[in-house]
């Protein structure tokens, strides 16, 4: 098979993909988007792609492509622990005087605190991926630049990391997604540590109560959420989608019957798939 990732080689996407696909062909992508297209147009059968992340939180473009690629599904989950290092070329050992930090915005925004006490005055520039950033330092050997980056990165680049574990908070896991257009055809050897619904919701026209109406959908038949994010529409301001998981495994009557009943209050319902989340190694 042929698995899309985030990449290039070394991204967490990728640490996530090799674990989740040690058998396949994997096809790094330079961004998100990239890989929801690939699944669209056939040219691979899955990818993975980061959904969220413990400090940082959701990352909006993969609800925004979720919502628009009306066939794209989610076939599974895995949650891996996340750890940031700064890094730099070798040959560019002066710390104090870094000229500009690389990363993806997630990474930035989870040592946001450690760069902000330690490196105050130097600019950050946001990359694809903290991979494409490691892979820019090294390219570039007579600029002191750095990248907040993992250690496969920092091996695979050739590159010298300066701190360690800059994450700000030491529990850090980002939960990654394999999508696809097929529903439930992803096995692997790992154990599963639980299953969830996911689905994405518009209400109706705005009136007074419309998100408790839907909530009360689940409410009523013990279903248990655990996550719902409003995301906007785009199409004007204050117009949101939401994105909703509910624990547990698929139970035919409830959850088709939820479905019905959000649909007869006027909802739109996008159904994302019922899946197992698997725990990685980091
Ligand atoms: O940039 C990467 O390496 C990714 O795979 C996305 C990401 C960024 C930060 C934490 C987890 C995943």
């Amino acid at each position: 098979m042929k698995i899309a990732f985030l990449g290039p080689e070394a991204s967490f996407t990728q640490l996530t993909a090799t674990q989740l696909f040690p058998n396949d062909e994997l096809i790094p992508k330079a961004n998100i988007l990239d890989c929801f297209l690939a699944v669209q147009n056939n040219e691979v059968d899955k990818a993975v792609v980061p959904l969220e992340n413990s400090i940082e939180g959701t990352v909006s473009m993969t609800l925004d492509y979720l919502y628009q690629t009306p066939e794209i599904k989610i076939e599974a989950e895995a949650v891996m622990p996340i750890a940031h290092h700064l890094m730099i070329h070798p040959g560019q050992e002066n710390q104090d005087s870094i000229e500009k930090i690389y990363s993806h915005p997630q990474a930035l925004a989870q040592s946001f605190h450690f760069l902000n006490k330690n490196y105050p005055d130097v600019p950050k520039q946001d990359f694809a991926s903290t991979a494409a950033a490691a892979k820019r330092v090294s390219e570039n050997p007579d600029r002191k630049i750095a990248a907040v980056a993992n250690k496969f990165a920092a091996e695979l680049y050739g590159l010298k990391i300066l701190n360690e574990n800059i994450h700000d908070v030491e529990e850090n896991h980002t939960r990654f997604i394999i999508i696809s257009k097929t529903e439930n055809s992803y096995e692997n050897h790992l154990e599963n540590i639980g299953k969830k619904t996911a689905m994405l919701i518009t209400l109706p026209q705005d009136h007074a109560g419309g998100l408790h109406q839907v909530l009360s959908v689940f409410a009523w038949r013990n279903m248990n959420l655990s996550k719902i994010e409003s995301r906007t529409l785009k199409t004007k301001l204050g117009n949101y989608f939401f994105f909703v998981t509910v624990v547990g495994g698929w139970d035919d009557v409830l959850y088709i019957n939820s479905v019905d009943e959000l649909k007869a209050i006027g909802a739109d319902v996008k159904f994302l798939g019922n899946y197992k989340e698997f725990l990685l190694e980091g």
